[in-house]
């Protein structure tokens, strides 16, 4: 199941943001990228491929679960991103709900960095094939308040060899407020450059 797709505990910026780009997607510039709990987790040789020092209990991994998709219906992590193929650019917008908070009435730090590593990381994925943060850098510049929406907007930067160097920012829907700053370092786990992002993606998501 998609869980990117509007849900009712979405608020009204929330899917009239989704809204724009689902319409900035019609022409193709734009893909909205669809997010599972757990696809790659079923199978334990799909993961032996890209991890083979794995040690993987069978029982315990049919029940993993992509971290940020692990809460329940607006509780936690509500997100959908859209990607750029022709800026190397990934959009998610982001709306935490009230399991994740920090500071009262705040988002928690490492719920951000959680969005920003997932943000960063899709856009390297899609960029360079399977990867992984080797380096994150976050900069916190105001607190996000609790269930509010915010738009995380990423972009790689520069590649040398299979390092990905990529930035992001957050911002409210208005644009008027910056939150955080980020910047990573992803490393690609295979020397064999894919930077055909199409296939990427469809290897991925199966789309
Ligand atoms: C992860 C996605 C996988 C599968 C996709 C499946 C489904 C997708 C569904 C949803 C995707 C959602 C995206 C989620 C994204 C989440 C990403 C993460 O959170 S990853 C987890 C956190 N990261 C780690 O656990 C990484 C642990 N570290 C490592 O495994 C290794 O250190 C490494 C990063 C793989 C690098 O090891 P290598 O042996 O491959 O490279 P090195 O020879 O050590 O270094 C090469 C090169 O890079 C430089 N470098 C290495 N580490 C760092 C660093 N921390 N900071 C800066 N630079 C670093 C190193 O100096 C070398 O540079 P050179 O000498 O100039 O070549």
């Amino acid at each position: 199941m998609d869980l990117s797709l509007p849900n009712p505990s979405w608020s009204k910026d929330m899917r009239l943001l989704f809204d724009q780009f689902m319409k900035k997607s019609e022409d193709g510039s734009w893909k909205h990228l669809p997010s599972y709990k757990n696809k790659f987790s079923r199978r334990i040789e799909d993961i032996k491929v890209f991890f083979p020092d794995a040690k993987l209990i069978k029982e315990k991994i049919s029940q993993a679960q992509l971290f940020p998709r692990n809460f329940e219906e607006g509780l936690g992590f509500e997100y959908a991103m859209f990607h750029n193929h022709a800026e190397d650019r990934t959009v998610c917008i982001f709306q935490g709900g009230p399991y994740l908070q920090g500071a009262p009435g705040f988002l928690h730090g490492g719920a951000i960095a959680t969005m920003i590593d997932s943000t960063l990381g899709m856009t390297a994925l899609i960029a360079g094939g399977i990867v992984m943060t080797a380096n994150l850098n976050i900069n916190f510049k105001r607190p996000i308040p609790l269930c509010s929406v915010v738009v995380i907007n990423s972009q790689v930067d520069k590649v040398e060899g299979r390092k990905l160097f990529l930035s992001c920012n957050i911002r409210s829907v208005d644009e008027q407020t910056l939150y955080s700053e980020a910047t990573s370092k992803n490393l690609c786990l295979f020397w064999v450059w894919f930077s055909l992002s199409y296939i990427s993606l469809g290897f991925v998501f199966g789309v």
